[in-house]
Formats: C-alpha cells, structure tokens, sequence
C-alpha cells in the first residue's frame, strides 16, 4: 500500500495550543440541539424533552379506594353506626355500580372506583365481616383512605418540564398523565472512524498480528450513554484516499464522525488534513491538556468531526472531556450536563503538575478521591479502576492528602 505522507503544519493552521476552557466554549457554541421529532412511549426512553408534558386529566381522574376494605359513608360513623350491610363488591376495572345507601358498605379493593355516596374506606383489618355484615371493632379510624380525584395532579399541570432527560422513572410520570407520544430532541447519530494499519478487530491480533482496535465499541457506548444513536464503527488503515471515502460515506446519515488516531504529527497522522477536500473547518485543533493535546473540532457543512488522539487511555479522556459535552448540547440536555464537576478531597496526596492542565485517571473512594498511580496515556488496563477524572491546573505544586480537587464521573 502507498502512504501518503501529508505534513500537516503546511495544510492544517494548527495554532498555538488553546486552554481547556477556551477549546470547551467553541464547543458549547456548535452543540446546538438538531431539531424536534415526535415518538411514542416505548421508544422515548433516554431521549430529553424538548416540549414539557402536561396531565392530560386529574390523576387520579376519579375517587379511588386507597386501601382493602369496605367502602361506606362518614355521615353514618358520624351518626354512630358501626354495623353495616354490605350490599355489593368493586374492585380495580370492575367497579360498583349501585349507590350505597345509610347503613350500607361495599367490599372494595385498593385502586377501586369510590361507589357513588362513599366517602370513605374502613380497612379490612379494623372489621368483622360475617355473611353480609360488617362489624367496626374498634374506634373510628382518623384516615378516610380514599384517593380524591386530582389529588395527584390536576389535569393541565406541567409534570415534566422541557429538557427533562427521559429516566424510568419520568416515564411512570408521563405514562400516568397519559401521553402517548412525546415531543423529544432527536438523538444525534453518531459513527466513528478508527485509524490505524496496526488496527485488527478485536479477538484476531494474535493471528493476523497488529494490535485489537479496543477504542471503536469504546466510543460508541460512551455516545450511547451520553444519548447518541450509535451507527457503527470502521478500521480504515493509513490511507488517505481510504479514509476520505469512509469518511464521506459516514457523514451521509452521522451527525457526528469521530476518528480515532491520526491526530498528530506522525508522518502518516493525516487524520485532520485528509479531511479538507470533503469541505472541512477546523473549530480548534491541539489543546494544552494532558493527556489529548492532539484533539481537534471540524464541522463538514452541518455535521460535526471529532478526532481523538490514538493512544487509548487519552482517547477515552477526550472522549468523555469533548464527545460526552458534544453529544449532550446536540441532543437537547446542555453541555453543561456532561460537565458536573464536583469538588472532592484527595485520599492520597500527589506530585506537582507539568505545564499542560491535566485530567487524571483517578478512582472515587469513600472518603474522596484516589489518583491512580502510574497515569499513562497509551495505558489501557488502568481503565478497569478509572472511575472519575481530576482536572489539575497547569504548574500546579504537589498537593497533599485531604486537597479539594474538581473532579468529574469518568
Ligand atoms: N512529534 C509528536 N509526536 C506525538 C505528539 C506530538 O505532539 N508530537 N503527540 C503525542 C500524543 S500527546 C499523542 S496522544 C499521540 C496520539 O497520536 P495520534 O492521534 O496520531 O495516534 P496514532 O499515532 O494513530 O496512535 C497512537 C497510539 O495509539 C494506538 N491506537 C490508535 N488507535 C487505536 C485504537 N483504535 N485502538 C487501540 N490503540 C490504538 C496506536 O497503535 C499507537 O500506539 O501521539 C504522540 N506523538
Ligand atoms: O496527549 Mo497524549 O494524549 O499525552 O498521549
């Protein structure tokens, strides 16, 4: 195969290296929501709202039974009675359809609809039933037990606001104020290029040699998890003309491509210049982090590139640093959703900071937060402990055990 050698300095204006927080902001500008879809219950799960979802009716919309028991009138336990013909049975979807009467009770069942003229449940616990009278034992019980129509939410109520993030638990809420459908940010469709002719699937380097493609399925799931919908990964080798027809033929339905490797300024790192024929702008190129100096923004008409640095534990920083806040401002929820930096005591004190602002592999403990020993970007195993990242400012000294550090879900 040839390779064509690109020197990327002569194509590609890289500048100088921009700061963390400068590289974010031209970010935020771009992650922009793409647009509205309507979909229906079963298939908005995960999505954000980009409408906010009213009751359709008063939940509960009738009076209902709150607990096991006989349904009957307070004006009677008011007047004395205690003893009570039980004249009928309703239950959940089978309700009572008479009215109950002075001194009469109904067996009812949580969930069902009050009987017309019951105000109130005696629990089954608190009665003697025998053939078809009902006894109150005890003293009249303070609780009425009896869901009141509305008393959840009145019909017209905003129950999730727009940019909710669709949890399990939001669904009870709008399955319950009965909405069929669901007005949702679209997901942005992601695919992701690895370059590499070292690159072999996964499970075929120890026959074919080379080295497995361990970031494709990697990032991926991390869009998936910051709500992207997932198209599929390739391995392209170190070829220009290669790569510009995957990448062409990605962008036909990606919102997003992200490109693994080919970032730097080896001879056959043409990730960013092989691009500029299919009409790319670079947003920013090289950040003064570490690890992931290499990153770079590109838009292609309205699509957005990604390229993360090769090396895999680097790939994965940029990835949850850059893709994760990319992916959360284009599919409704804000970028800031992916940038909950929180502030978290240091388990074990560390050395002092290079010139680049560093992201440190790092686990959550009970007390803190321990920074992995031994942080390397082309490491991998490390990724098995690395639950959070830790920003650490440039020139930073050594800090000692118990030092605040802003840190961030890995
Ligand atoms: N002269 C310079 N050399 C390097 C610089 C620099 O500024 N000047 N930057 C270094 C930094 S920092 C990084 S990070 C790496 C990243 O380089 P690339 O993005 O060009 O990555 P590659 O050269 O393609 O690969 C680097 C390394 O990662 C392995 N790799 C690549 N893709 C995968 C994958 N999908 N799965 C597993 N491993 C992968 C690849 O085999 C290489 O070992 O550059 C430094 N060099
Ligand atoms: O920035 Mo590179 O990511 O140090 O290896």
């Amino acid at each position: 195969m040839k390779h064509v050698r690109v020197p990327i300095d002569e194509r590609v204006p890289c500048g100088a290296a921009l700061r963390f927080d400068a590289a974010q902001a031209i970010l935020a500008a771009v992650a922009q929501p793409l647009g509205t879809e309507r979909v229906s219950l079963a298939r908005a799960g995960r999505r954000v709202l980009a409408e906010p979802v009213r009751a359709a009716m008063d939940i509960p919309a009738r009076d209902l039974a709150a607990m096991d028991g006989f349904a009957v009138r307070e004006a009677d336990l008011a007047a004395g009675w205690r003893r009570f013909a039980v004249i009928g049975a309703a239950y959940p979807g089978a309700p009572f359809h008479g009215v109950i009467g002075s001194g009469e009770a109904v067996r009812i069942m949580t969930g069902a609809l009050m009987p017309a003229g019951a105000d109130r449940v005696l629990m089954r616990e608190l009665v003697s039933a025998e053939a078809s009278i009902a006894t109150l034992d005890g003293a009249v019980p303070a609780k009425p037990h009896v869901r009141l129509r509305g008393s959840d939410t009145v019909a017209g109520t905003v129950v999730l606001p727009a940019g909710k993030l669709l949890d399990p638990r939001a669904l009870v809420v709008a399955a319950a104020a009965d909405a069929a459908e669901l007005i949702v940010w679209r997901a942005p469709r992601v695919r992701v290029i690895a370059t590499g002719d070292e690159l072999v699937p996964a499970g075929e380097a120890r026959a074919r040699g080379g080295i497995p493609d361990s970031l494709s399925e990697a990032v991926l799931l991390l869009a998936r998890q910051w709500g992207a919908r997932p198209l599929g990964a390739v391995q392209v080798r170190d070829d220009e003309a290669l790569l510009v027809a995957a990448a062409e033929a990605a962008l036909a339905d990606a919102d997003v491509l992200v490109l693994c490797g080919g970032a730097s300024r080896g001879d056959r790192d043409f990730a960013r210049s092989a691009l500029l024929p299919l009409g790319l702008e670079l947003l920013f190129a090289d950040v003064a982090i570490k690890p992931g100096k290499p990153v770079w923004l590109g838009r292609i008409g309205t699509r957005l590139v990604l390229g993360l640095p090769g090396n895999p534990t680097a790939a994965m920083t940029v990835a949850r640093l850059f893709l994760a806040p990319l992916l959360a401002g284009l599919g409704g929820r804000g970028v800031q959703a992916a940038l909950r930096w929180e502030s978290l005591p240091l388990t074990q004190g560390i050395e002092a900071n290079g010139d680049r602002e560093a992201f440190l592999c790092a686990e959550r403990a009970d007390a803190g937060v321990q920074v992995i020993a031994g942080q390397s970007a082309s490491g991998q195993s490390m990724l098995a402990r690395a639950d959070m990242l830790v920003r650490r400012l440039p020139g930073e000294p050594a800090l000692a055990a118990g030092s605040t550090m802003s840190s961030l879900r890995f």
